[in-house]
């Protein structure tokens, strides 16, 4: 049933989205300072600015003294203070960009082709910081059971797994951990891991190679919907040849046609990639035992679907 509820405007994201674009929070985390001031710093319109600041103080996010602007202290809170309850740190902006592609879904549904992307460096840290938000409270629930049955210290192969959350559940539950992610990403994650961790970062496209080495867990988070069924096929049989015989693959993705999740993420990735999608029961199926695997299970663990299939 269509849910009125949600036929709303993201004003908010929108509002203290434009907020991190522009500057005005960066500026205002380091000092406060006059409407007249921030324009000059971040070459903006000081009526622009005045009605957006104006909004942001409604919200929460700016406190006045005099005519000096600074960052709330709830602000302060959720995006710098990692020991705060209600830290979120720029996980949302994440959110902003795909609300922003999603704006060209008109053009998507006509040309096919996913929407212009801007390649900004910050993006890679939004993301991170995204993923790694929306993992840290079942990731333990997650590790937990794909770890399950694999006995002490298993070496676990963890897929597009840069954000390290999952990498760090899995390590938690006795693992020696390789992430392998794109190069970029593994350079700027590489800085927030400790030696001793367990941890260690392949930099690599999963498309091209996958780390070499025997593992005893292949964990795919969140990766079979950034491509095609070319692709996944492919990354399977790469995944049954670095994993030993009886070695197990998760996938942690949503299934089609088991939610309406599914359906909804589907439409993220017609406009955020070229081929990206949700798959059933049965294409995973067919895929994973192509490339040698059982039948993959269906199970739901911390809210998210896991499928688990073995190496035979
Ligand atoms: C949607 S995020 C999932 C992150 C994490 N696994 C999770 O489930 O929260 C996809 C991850 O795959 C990585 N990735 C995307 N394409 C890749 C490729 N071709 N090779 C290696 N990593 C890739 C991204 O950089 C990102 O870290």
């Amino acid at each position: 049933m269509p849910n009125q509820q949600a036929l709303i405007a993201p004003q908010e994201l929108l509002i203290i989205g434009a907020a991190v674009k522009t500057g005005i929070i960066e500026q205002l985390s380091a000092k406060p300072m006059t409407i007249d001031e921030l324009a000059l710093a971040i070459g903006a319109d000081s009526r622009a600015l005045w009605v957006v600041t104006e909004a942001l103080e409604a919200l929460g996010y700016l406190s006045k003294d005099g005519n000096m602007l600074r960052l709330s202290e709830e602000a302060l809170d959720m995006l710098y203070n990692t020991e705060s309850p209600n830290f979120t740190g720029f996980s949302f902006m994440h959110r902003y960009n795909v609300t922003n592609s999603w704006t060209h879904l008109p053009e998507v549904i006509k040309s096919g082709q996913p929407s212009p992307r801007e390649d900004a460096a910050e993006n890679t840290k939004y993301f991170m910081a995204a993923m790694g938000h929306s993992a840290k409270e079942h990731a333990r629930a997650v590790a937990g059971f794909c770890l399950t049955g694999l006995g002490d210290s298993p070496k676990v192969l963890d897929i597009g797994g840069g954000p390290l959350t999952y990498a760090r559940a899995f390590a938690a539950g006795g693992a020696r951990v390789t992430v392998q992610d794109l190069p970029n990403v593994v350079d700027y994650m590489s800085k927030f891991l400790n030696e001793d961790e367990n941890i260690e970062m392949f930099p690599g496209d999963f498309n091209v190679v996958l780390s070499p080495d025997v593992f005893d867990l292949a964990f795919l988070g969140n990766i079979c919907h950034i491509f095609g069924e070319r692709e996944n096929r492919e990354l399977f049989k790469k995944v049954a040849a670095v994993l030993k015989t009886g070695g197990k693959i998760t996938i942690v993705d949503f299934v089609r046609g088991t939610t309406a999740m599914a359906a909804v993420f589907g439409v993220n990735m017609l406009v955020n990639t070229k081929n990206g999608g949700t798959w059933t029961l049965n294409e995973y199926g067919a895929w994973l035992g192509d490339a040698g695997f059982s039948s993959p299970e269906l199970n739901e663990v911390g809210g998210r679907q896991i499928l688990t299939a073995w190496k035979k």
